[in-house]
């Protein structure tokens, strides 16, 4: 009893600290709940332990993220350990090292996945925002405890008919809502200021790193998870930004309402307050706990979603890429079929998630609103039904059950957020993942410049020199095209590649421009390759030109001609003189006859200026026909596109060009024009053409068979068109002639069967003389009692038998005697 007393004292003399911290260690087992989600930490564990297992290759074949297969993973992982087990000392060193390359990828995995925060943390603009913004929720919470108090106090001095009392407090309380209304709007201003600056951060360090080689975005798009590739870059980093921004708002709105909020009713007049809210702050933790039963993964729903929504749309961008060939093939209900099925599975998709998400929200509407309502006006009602048995400080108790119910909705409306807040941090972690997936699919395909090349392998850079020394020609894929390739080429001469579909010509140029990594000789031998730098700010000295050249879409003129030299690049060539500059490029556009493009674009400058009130007359300058913006892929025909990318090459002068068919769409002499321009302008031509008037225009040739081998040789196009023009005569001669001699030799197969059935027929005719007093020889019947006909003519007609006969003379002749020997 003593002890109970001397507890209940203690009690008495502590109360307030003992409830205050309480209450802080309840919301802190729930916020720890919110985070802590079991099946969430557990999909991110999968997604590390996966990605270990797989060496960290990203992208590499997992398409599907949103599903974690962790029965699959883990089965894998003993199957692993018990073949180590088996395989003695040797292997269990091999373990050892796999279990640290493992544990330091975890490792490096859980670094990883902080990347965003640390990335975002390091901004100073970011961290002042996120103060700013930490304090106006501190003063928006102080205020609603103020207006709470007023509110208390305006409907007590109501209730009490104090009207000069109502006046006053009205226009305080009206006073207040200044200030409260400010803070308000700063908070959300704040809030999208946050928001703005992380998707900044974010975006300027994917892009960054997305582009940051020729490599990265070029290895990217060939992933399996290319079609994600869009949404992460948009979708992903605005939702990341948006979530994360809004995140101190849900998170410390609530909390600070709860803190200030309890211990504003741990303080109350009511003496029993400070024991009910605390009674309060237990049953909210008991239902939030109850609410986790039927609370969705959340984190595995959005990242699921996000998957099929990403190749959704990715197919219809698709449709709009290719929109011209699939309309000219009439496609459409193919494309349909494959677009309404992808959409299909994300409808079936999203209904199991809605419905999931509806028991969900049943719940928590349920809990929070009504329980913890209850609850609390429960709690408020308490001083009215029970004023004479309990001891109440105040006399005010209406202002008393006013201000109390207002803190309990505020604080019941911050728990409601606290489950809102829950939601939203397992969708955070669901776009999370898919940010981190992406970086380290970059990272991954960024190391692939350092790997350009096996080891071994010597790469060198020469200005004026081409040459492979024992390279094989192997697709990303592995397939060998050529096992090794020898050649060498001096800036002066001109190379003709010629071979076979899919023999491996571009593959050369992919090669040779460095998009795929040069292997090692497959027979050890060393291998060398000896290349042009690529283009720098100086000098360019080596330039592709594909059959389909790309053209930048609203983008300026001038912008196309330089490509992919930009603007500022443009002004230090040409001193910031753009007249002159611009002259230059329209003598570029003459040579190739492009000079209807300049006035085209006049034309459109001036129909432009009409449209915008400056009337049609008004003078149009020559550097505006350099900046007008077009949609330049789908209003210029492909010669056009073909020869203004031929400009591009004459505005470099590049040491070498590449030409992988890029004069296919132009008119023969057009064609001439260009190649000749091009050698004039000291460019070496590495050209794939299958016309062989352009022929002449090379000195070496490189000709693949298409089953892997090849010739390198010094290239006469006058000997080898003659030689051509001989092969194409003896081919039309053939042409002519196969048909005739055949016609002749089925004739005389023909005329050698009717010889034979002939024979064989008279043969069968000539009886054995018949005896001279024979009355009627004709009538004598035959061994098989058959007559001969009367008729001798009848004779050449083949009887039945006398079919059977040819037939079986037929085949004889068929297998005995070739055909050419008739
Ligand atoms: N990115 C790639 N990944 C894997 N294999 C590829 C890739 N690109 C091409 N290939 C394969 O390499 C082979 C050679 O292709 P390449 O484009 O070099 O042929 P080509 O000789 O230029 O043919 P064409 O004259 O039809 O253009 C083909 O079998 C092709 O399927």
């Amino acid at each position: 009893m003593i002890a109970v007393s001397e507890v209940l004292s203690f009690y008495g003399r502590h109360r307030l600290k003992i409830l205050r911290s309480s209450y802080v260690l309840l919301l802190f087992s729930t916020l720890y709940g919110l985070s802590g989600s079991k099946s969430v930490s557990k999909a991110v564990k999968r997604v590390e332990k996966r990605d270990s297992m797989h060496g960290g290759e990203a992208g590499a074949g997992g398409s599907d993220f949103g599903i974690y297969s962790g029965s699959e993973d883990d089965s894998m992982s003993d199957k692993q350990s018990d073949e180590d087990e088996n395989e003695g000392e040797m292997h269990l060193s091999r373990k050892k090292k796999t279990d640290t390359r493992q544990h330091s990828q975890r490792k490096h995995n859980h670094q990883r996945l902080d990347f965003l925060i640390k990335l975002i943390l390091r901004d100073k603009k970011f961290i002042l925002l996120f103060l700013t913004q930490a304090v106006l929720l501190v003063i928006r919470t102080l205020l609603s405890l103020r207006v709470a108090t007023l509110d208390g106090k305006i409907v007590s001095s109501l209730v009490k008919a104090k009207y000069s009392k109502f006046i006053k407090i009205l226009g305080n309380w009206m006073l207040l809502g200044i200030p409260a209304s400010f803070v308000n709007a700063l908070i959300a201003y704040m809030t999208r200021w946050c928001s703005l600056t992380i998707n900044k951060i974010l975006t300027t360090y994917m892009l960054g790193k997305y582009l940051a080689n020729h490599h990265t975005f070029y290895a990217v798009a060939a992933s399996s998870t290319a079609s994600e590739v869009q949404d992460n870059l948009t979708k992903d980093i605005a939702a990341f930004s948006n979530t994360v921004s809004s995140l101190l708002n849900q998170l410390l709105k609530p909390m600070l309402d709860l803190l200030l909020c309890s211990f504003r009713l741990l303080n109350s007049n009511s003496s029993f307050m400070g024991e009910g809210t605390l009674a309060l702050g237990l049953v909210v933790h008991i239902s939030n706990q109850l609410l986790r039963a039927v609370q969705p993964n959340f984190t595995k729903l959005i990242m699921k979603r996000s998957t099929m929504e990403s190749w959704f749309r990715s197919l219809h961008s698709n449709v709009h890429a290719h929109n011209e060939e699939i309309a000219i093939m009439r496609g459409q209900s193919n494309e349909l079929t494959t677009l309404d099925y992808s959409f299909y599975e994300l409808v079936l998709f999203m209904n199991r998630e809605i419905k999931k998400r509806f028991a969900y929200d049943f719940a928590s509407s349920f809990i929070i609103k009504y329980s913890w309502g209850a609850a609390g006006l429960v709690l408020c009602s308490i001083p009215i039904f029970f004023r004479d048995k309990i001891a109440i400080a105040s006399e005010d108790v209406t202002a008393d059950f006013i201000t109390n119910r207002r803190l309990l909705m505020t604080a019941s409306g911050s728990l409601g957020r606290f489950v809102e807040l829950k939601r939203s941090i397992q969708q955070l972690r669901g776009v999370w993942l898919r940010l981190k997936r992406f970086d380290e699919l970059l990272d991954s395909h960024s190391g692939a410049q350092e790997s350009r090349s096996d080891d071994g392998v010597t790469i060198e850079y020469d200005q004026k020199r081409i040459k492979f020394e024992n390279v094989p020609l192997v697709t990303p894929a592995d397939q060998i095209l050529i096992e090794e390739l020898n050649f060498e080429l001096n800036h002066g001469d001109h190379l003709l590649i010629i071979g076979p579909n899919g023999c491996g010509k571009s593959s050369l140029f992919r090669i040779l421009g460095g998009l795929w990594p040069v292997r090692l000789s497959l027979e050890g031998k060393p291998t060398r390759i000896v290349i042009p730098p690529g283009m720098n700010d100086d000098e360019c000295s080596i330039f592709y030109l594909p059959q389909k050249p790309y053209m930048g879409n609203m983008t300026t003129f001038r912008e196309q001609i330089i490509y992919p030299d930009t603007v500022a690049q443009f002004e230090r060539r040409f001193h910031g003189n753009y007249g002159k500059g611009d002259k230059h490029l329209a003598k570029i556009l003459s040579t190739l006859e492009l000079e209807d493009l300049i006035s085209e674009n006049m034309a459109l400058v001036m129909v432009n200026a009409s449209d915008n009130g400056g009337g049609i007359n008004s003078p149009v300058k020559p550097r505006q026909a350099f900046d007008i913006r077009r949609n330049w892929s789908e209003e210029l025909s492909v010669g056009v596109q073909q020869r203004l990318a031929m400009a591009r090459m004459y505005y470099h002068r590049p040491k070498f060009a590449v030409l992988d068919e890029c004069t296919s769409a132009v008119s023969p002499e057009m064609e001439q024009k260009m190649y000749l321009t091009a050698q004039r302008l000291g460019t070496s031509l590495i050209s794939v053409c299958h016309r062989t008037s352009l022929w002449h225009f090379h000195n070496y040739l490189l000709k693949f068979d298409g089953k892997g081998g090849y010739k390198f040789e010094h290239f006469d196009p006058q000997e080898r068109l003659a030689n051509e023009n001989k092969l194409m005569e003896l081919n039309a001669i053939l042409d002519q002639q196969v048909p005739m001699w055949e016609k002749r030799l089925k004739d005389l197969t023909v005329a050698r069967r009717s010889n034979i059935i002939r024979r064989s027929q008279s043969e069968l005719i000539q009886p054995p003389s018949p005896p001279k007093n024979s009355p009627d020889a004709t009538k004598m019947p035959l061994s098989n009692g058959q007559r001969l006909p009367a008729n001798p003519v009848a004779a050449t007609q083949p009887s039945k038998i006398n079919s059977k006969l040819l037939r079986s003379s037929d085949s004889q002749e068929k297998t005995n005697e070739p055909v050419n020997n008739i």
